[in-house]
């Protein structure tokens, strides 16, 4: 069953329902059940509809391709640029949310201790009755638009223009279901293969690439992670990934390099990939495996800027520049293609937002700061450049793997960094999140002057993220990416949110196993590094190990000066606590549980729920900084109202939030 299908959509509620005007009267949406606006001719298939259900059908399309590992990077490249026409179009209809829902319940996950659930909603309801009105949009007259299922569709019909508002209700009926999945079926088998080259990256018999600030160091120091996948090239460069100093360089088993937290800044990142082993550039540049790559065990920081410029084609150009003076010779491959905005280059973009700042650089593109004008809203814009992305099958399915994940997943999780919209131009296609302002949990930790958190603490933060990727679990997606450099933190610096779902696929519903082997050094499952077949979960759960252990250690589990060095201190099942320090038991104890090394031994979400070391704790997810925004998603309110899509549903988002006194200038 098609996300659509679960859900319904009010268009207009306080419309009353035109009887009559149901699936028989609209041949082309036979199964679907429409109170239609009765200015529409109860014969004539209302064009909004077949507009959401392509995009509905779209995703599930790219949801099974994602399941192949092997897929055509034509049909890859055609799959995305048709979604991006598709959310082009939805988002082209203007649909709205109204400022009230009757709301289901909240859809995030229970834990077994009554004081970790989601916290009341009465201070959202201040916010509610706040709202400002929703403006009429110019496309439609009234209507209530219900749908039960959706047909098959093909194509993307114009939005229809009359006088009066249209405003859309959205809400989830069925898709938050513990399991549910909200494409349809599980993939039958089989994971989300990169790209051919990419599989072998593993190999633990390689050599190093080097770096100072990869992944653990010897004395288990926090450097930052390595990801796995690719073949290991530095792509084409930009000489800033973030802004902050942080530990997101060209991370390697090196370990010989000791150093404190301090010492060990993050290095400005040369790739456009950041920390990744992965060439999302295959096309541009010629392969350079981890084993070609130069060797060490330790290099300081300036040694690996060295590195990675190196690593690259040796041009400077930033894929900022090279786009635009490429602009216009996008589309190749057809990506850059279509696109309801194709033809213009970030117009569509600066009609919603001003775009201001850098706030750091991802793998295809800056991430920006910028303000939804009409509600003074903050938000972070990930600009993906087409042209980058157009040169390889990997960095579209990445490209593809998040969008279709954060859809899929809506806005509905407290902890999730939401995708609230998309704008598409000819060379760049915007990812529109919500600001936030506390910055990567990793940079965070790592400037505390201890550089780790106390148990309470780490214990909020901690069940946050679990009760995220929980999220993901019982949605039928695993993340394989869960690291400190993944989690952004509110203003506040007490709530945290899941980000870059570049690594997302479906966890296959029968048993089935995933086989590609990605995510990022540090963080890496035995599995992971010994390319064995895995669950999806399973690698998640060894994930947050790492992140519990190194909250509270402030260093990494495992260190190593190469991957085989590495490899064996994973596998070697011993995890020893730094010394002079006290720990509970049940923290040890659940660490332990985590870090299992025989996959089918480690404890599942499930059960780290019930775990001891949550029992009798606050609730995690109730700190006296969370705000409006949070309360509102933890409630489940805003998130009803935009699950489906996200993008859909941005603008009324971003109204919803606007009070929440993100309102500064940007
Ligand atoms: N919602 C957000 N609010 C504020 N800053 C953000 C947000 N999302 C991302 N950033 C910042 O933008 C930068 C790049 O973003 P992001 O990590 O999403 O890119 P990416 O392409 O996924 O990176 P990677 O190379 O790890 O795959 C990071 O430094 C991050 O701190």
């Amino acid at each position: 069953m098609s996300p659509v299908a679960d859900r319904i959509v009010d268009i207009d509620a306080a419309d009353p329902p035109i009887k009559g005007a149901t699936a028989s009267s609209l041949t082309s949406l036979s199964d679907l059940t429409i109170d239609a606006d009765p200015e529409l001719d109860p014969a004539t298939p209302d064009p909004r509809l077949a507009t959401v259900h392509h995009l509905s059908t779209t995703l599930d399309d790219a949801r099974t391709l994602l399941t192949r590992p092997d897929a055509p990077a034509a049909l890859i490249s055609t799959t995305l640029t048709t979604l991006l026409d598709a959310i082009e179009a939805v988002r082209a209809l203007q649909v709205r949310p109204l400022p009230s829902s009757p709301l289901s319940g909240s859809t995030t996950s229970s834990w077994s201790d009554a004081s970790l659930k989601t916290p009341p909603s009465e201070p959202n309801e201040a916010s509610r009755h706040s709202l400002p009105a929703v403006a009429p949009s110019p496309v439609d007259s009234p209507a209530v638009l219900r749908k039960k299922s959706c047909p098959s569709s093909t194509a993307t019909p114009p939005a229809r223009a009359s006088p009066g508002g249209m405003r859309a209700r959205l809400y989830s009926a069925g898709a938050d279901r513990a399991g549910a999945s909200p494409l349809g079926p599980r993939p039958a088998r089989g994971g989300t293969a990169i790209h051919g080259s990419h599989q072998d990256v593993l190999d633990a018999a390689a050599p190093a690439r080097s770096s100072p600030v990869g992944t653990p160091h010897a004395d288990g120091t926090l450097g930052s992670t390595e990801k796995l996948r690719g073949t290991g090239h530095a792509p084409p460069s930009s000489p800033r990934k973030s802004t902050t100093p942080a530990l997101r360089g060209s991370g390697t088993y090196s370990g010989s390099h000791l150093g404190s937290l301090d010492s060990l800044a993050r290095p400005p990142s040369l790739s456009p990939f950041g920390n990744s082993f992965m060439d999302p550039f295959s096309a541009l540049h010629v392969s350079r495996p981890i084993a070609s790559s130069t060797r060490g065990s330790s290099v300081d920081a300036g040694s690996v800027t060295e590195l990675r410029r190196n690593g690259t084609t040796g041009s400077s150009t930033s894929l900022a520049e090279e786009s635009r003076r490429r602009s216009g010779v996008v589309g190749g491959n057809g990506v850059g293609a279509g696109g309801g905005a194709a033809g213009s280059t970030w117009g569509a973009l600066a009609t919603t937002y001003q775009v201001a700042k850098v706030l750091g650089e991802g793998s295809f593109g800056e991430t920006k700061l910028a303000m939804h004008r009409e509600s003074k809203t903050k938000v972070a814009i990930k600009h993906i450049n087409r042209l980058a992305i157009a040169r390889s099958a990997s960095a579209q399915r990445m490209v593809l793997s998040e969008l279709v994940a954060l859809i899929s997943l809506d806005v509905s999780h407290p902890h999730i960094c939401p995708l609230i919209d998309v704008v598409t131009s000819a060379t760049t296609i915007h990812l529109v999140f919500p600001y936030l302002g506390g910055g990567e949990l990793f940079d965070w930790l790592r400037a505390r002057p201890s550089g780790r958190l106390g148990e309470d603490e780490a214990r909020v933060m901690f069940a946050q993220l679990v009760d995220a990727v929980g999220y993901c679990h019982d949605k039928g997606w695993c993340h394989r990416d869960v690291k400190l450099e993944n989690v952004m933190l509110s203003d506040d610096h007490k709530q945290c949110h899941l980000i870059d779902f570049g690594f997302a696929t479906r966890i296959p519903e029968d048993g089935g196993m995933l086989t590609t082997p990605l995510g990022s050094g540090a963080y890496a499952s035995p599995e992971m590094l010994q390319k064995l077949p895995y669950a999806g979960p399973d690698v998640d759960v060894w994930s947050l190990g790492i992140v519990l252990y190194t909250l509270i250690c402030g260093r990494f589990p495992f260190r190593g000066d190469s991957p085989r060095e590495l490899l064996q201190r994973v596998v070697s099942g011993t995890v020893t606590f730094p010394t002079g320090r006290t720990y509970s038991p049940a923290l040890v104890d659940l660490v332990h549980r985590c870090l299992a090394v025989d996959r089918t031994a480690r404890i599942t979400i499930a059960d780290m729920r019930n775990h001891a070391w949550f029992q009798g704790a606050a609730d995690p997810r109730k700190g006296p900084g969370m705000g409006r925004v949070e309360l509102a998603r933890a409630t489940g309110t805003v998130g009803e109202w935009c699950t489906y899509p996200g993008p859909l549903a941005a603008d009324a988002y971003l109204r919803w939030v606007g009070g929440a006194s993100l309102t500064g200038d940007v």
